[in-house]
């Protein structure tokens, strides 16, 4: 296979719906933690998940890219639909939906490798062999993730004498080069000082002319300054979902008000 990531980019506008979750329940074994959880994902616009601490938003977010196919006891009911296919169908493709959806992590993960080589992983894990292409992408994901002049002269360095806000934005590079369509992100700056935190804001903000992204937030100003809808999740249930200005001044829920306004979580 060559060149498999250099598909067109995705054509949308900020009105096609990118995901949806239709009556989504998760089992963690016999625990339920996700209950009837149904809700849009539209496409270049940033969908924040609030809620307190063991709500299932990792959880959920998890389950927008099968990463948790990989614990043996989970069990997924109801669906999940990108670009309205069913990503649990049996015949779907693992691999090709977390190149479509990919994923961010709380603590950024650089593997102990060249920055370079920390970007090109992706391509060459499906199969690009063209060094010129790999090249440009590793540059042109560098630039995306706003980390390009700040390691340009040391592409070859290791990956691991980066500062934690330059691992993150690598990390963030890392998951553009496979040209995703989607960007899930959990918690990705909780980890980083306010200055590297502002830096993935204002990335974030930049990508959402082309991606759909999806992030997991405990900051609540935090997901009011990236977000444009924000879903707000208890004891598993999504208790309310809407434009985010809305949630955070005239919240529909009594739960959704008292939590945004401190009263508990
Ligand atoms: N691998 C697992 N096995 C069993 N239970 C789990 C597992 N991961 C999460 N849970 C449970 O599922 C529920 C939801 O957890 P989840 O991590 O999705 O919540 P969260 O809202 O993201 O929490 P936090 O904000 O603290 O990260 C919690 O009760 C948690 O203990």
């Amino acid at each position: 296979m060559n060149r498999p990531a250099q598909q067109e980019e995705p054509k949308t506008t900020r009105t096609d719906i990118k995901m949806t979750a239709e009556n989504l329940d998760f089992y963690y074994g016999d625990f339920k933690a996700l209950h009837g959880v149904s809700m849009n994902f539209k496409s270049c616009e940033v969908t924040a998940l609030i809620g307190p601490s063991g709500c299932g938003k990792s959880t959920f977010l998890r389950c927008l890219n099968r990463m948790n196919d990989l614990i043996p006891i989970s069990r997924v009911e109801g669906a999940i639909t990108l670009d309205g296919e069913d990503i649990y169908a049996p015949d779907v493709d693992v691999v090709m939906l977390r190149r479509k959806v990919g994923m961010v992590f709380q603590k950024p993960n650089p593997f102990p490798k060249s920055i370079f080589d920390n970007v090109a992983y992706g391509l060459w894990v499906n199969g690009v062999k063209d060094k010129a292409f790999v090249q440009e992408r590793v540059e042109e994901s560098l630039k995306q993730a706003a980390i390009w002049d700040e390691v340009k002269d040391r592409l070859q360095a290791t990956a691991l004498g980066l500062s934690g806000g330059q691992q993150q934005r690598l990390c963030i590079a890392r998951a553009l080069a496979v040209k995703p369509e989607v960007v899930l992100m959990d918690e990705p700056a909780s980890a980083l000082d306010p200055i590297a935190t502002q830096k993935i804001e204002e990335l974030i903000h930049q990508l959402k002319e082309t991606y759909t992204i999806i992030i997991v937030t405990h900051n609540m100003q935090q997901a009011a300054r990236v977000s444009d809808v924000t879903a707000f999740f208890y004891m598993g249930k999504l208790i309310e979902v809407g434009e985010t200005d809305t949630i955070f001044t005239r919240p529909k829920k009594k739960q959704t008000e008292d939590y945004i306004t401190g009263r508990f979580g």
